[in-house]
This record gives structure tokens, C-alpha cells and sequence, in this order.
């Protein structure tokens, strides 16, 4: 199995399952414009997203890690009309691609991106008691997961769903040595969300056009 197939099958799903997508073909060309790198999430993965919003009735979504705003855009699609999403950046120039991306896809007014460090935009929240939010996904720096997923769990509620973004890594969330800080942040989440009795969590491997992953899936009791 390779990389190849994996790219053709999530092509064959796209293109048997979506609608044509002029707004986000031109995010993912704007972004490409702009100098972002290619990290966001595959358009599977956003769909799944975006049904993950539709599925548990959210209103209030979390983003921490923004990029373009990519994944933003899906799950501002599976929100109802008062629905709201917080996304936290902390490059402004990231921020300012996701911004005109937010006009593009005609979402701003569902859409509040915060610029800085993300413990500094959470402890806002905090302090704003923004939350609780009904669905929280996980996807910046990668060592900060355990901080992250702390702040998730103080601005949630029972029912909350959290979602941590590349933990499998292409299988090297088995390697124990350390060497490597964003294999770190992964084995660090599956041990919080194992150690954490108010977390119910699992976690899916996926291959695709963004190569061998996963994400952590986790309900809070
Ligand atoms: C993987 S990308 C996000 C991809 C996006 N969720 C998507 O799928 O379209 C990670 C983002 O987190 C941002 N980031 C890194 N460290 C951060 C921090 N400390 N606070 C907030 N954002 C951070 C990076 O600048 C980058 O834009
Ligand atoms: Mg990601």
C-alpha cells in the first residue's frame, strides 16, 4: 500500500461524495499563495469534522491551531445560524490568510479568531467564561497537547467532544526515546486521555492525501 492509493481513494471519496467546492479550492490556492504549508486537514478529514459539528447538535466550537482556517471553514459550515467558532493562531500572518478566507467563505460572522500565543487566547476565554464549548479541536503545536487538553477539559462541560489532531504520527506515536517533540505531544495526549477518568477517548488511524495519521476522539463523562 502506498501513499499513491491512499491519495486516489480520498480523491475517488471527494469526488463521489462532495459537491464541487469553488470556495475551498480557492482557500487551499490562497494559502498555497500565501506561503502556508500544506498541514491542514484533508477534505475527508474536514467533512468528518464538519458532520462531527452536525452530528452532536454543537453551537460553540473550539479550534486551537487555525493555519488558513481550513478546517475553521468546515466546521463553521456544520454549525446552525447561531453557532459560533473561537480559533486561536498565533502567526498573524496565518491569522490574515485565514481572515480573508473567513470573508471567502462567507463565514466571518460565525467565526472568532483570536491572534497569539493559544494559553494566552484560552485564558482569556477562561476568564471571559466563553465556555463551555460542545466540541474542541486540537491541532498547533503538538508539545503543548498536554496543556491544551487541560484547558479543553476547563471549558467543557459533560458531553463535550475533544478532538487531538496527528497522533499516530506514521506509527512513530510507538517510539519511546523522545527524540522527537511532536511524537512527544502525541503520547502525551493518549496518556492524558487514558489517565483522565473523565475522558472516554479512542483514537483512528487514517491514511490519505495527508499520508498515515490519526486523531484522538474523547467525551467527556
Ligand atoms: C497544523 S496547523 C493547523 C491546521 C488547521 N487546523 C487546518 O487543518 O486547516 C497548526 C497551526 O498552529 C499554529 N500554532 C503553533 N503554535 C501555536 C501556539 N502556541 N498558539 C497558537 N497557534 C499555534 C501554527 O502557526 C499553525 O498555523
Ligand atoms: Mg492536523
Amino acid at each position: 500500500m502506498s501513499r499513491k492509493i491512499w491519495t486516489d481513494v480520498d480523491d475517488y471519496i471527494v469526488s463521489s461524495l462532495f459537491e464541487a467546492d469553488p470556495v475551498l479550492d480557492a482557500v487551499l490556492a490562497a494559502n498555497r499563495d500565501q506561503g502556508l504549508p500544506a498541514i491542514d486537514v484533508s477534505a475527508a478529514q474536514g467533512k468528518l469534522l464538519s458532520l462531527l459539528v452536525r452530528i452532536g447538535g454543537a453551537k460553540k466550537v473550539l479550534e486551537i491551531g487555525t493555519l488558513g482556517g481550513y478546517s475553521t471553514i468546515w466546521m463553521a459550515r456544520g454549525l446552525p445560524a447561531d453557532g459560533k467558532i473561537a480559533t486561536l493562531e498565533l502567526d498573524p500572518h496565518h491569522a490574515r490568510v485565514a481572515r480573508s478566507n473567513f470573508e471567502r467563505a462567507g463565514v466571518s460572522d460565525r467565526v472568532d479568531l483570536r491572534t497569539g500565543p493559544a494559553l494566552q487566547s484560552l485564558a482569556a476565554l477562561g476568564r471571559e467564561n466563553a465556555g463551555p464549548f460542545d466540541l474542541i479541536f486540537i491541532d498547533a503545536d503538538k508539545p503543548n497537547n498536554p496543556n491544551y487538553l487541560s484547558w479543553a477539559m476547563r471549558l467543557s462541560r459533560p458531553g463535550t467532544v475533544i478532538i487531538c489532531d496527528n497522533v499516530i504520527r506514521d506509527g512513530a506515536v510507538l517510539d519511546e526515546d523522545g527524540r522527537d517533540v511532536n511524537v512527544e505531544g502525541a503520547r502525551a495526549a493518549f496518556s492524558f486521555i487514558g489517565g483522565d477518568k473523565r475522558l472516554d477517548g479512542t483514537a483512528i488511524q487514517t491514511v490519505g492525501a495527508k499520508g498515515y495519521d490519526g486523531f484522538a476522539i474523547a467525551i467527556v463523562n
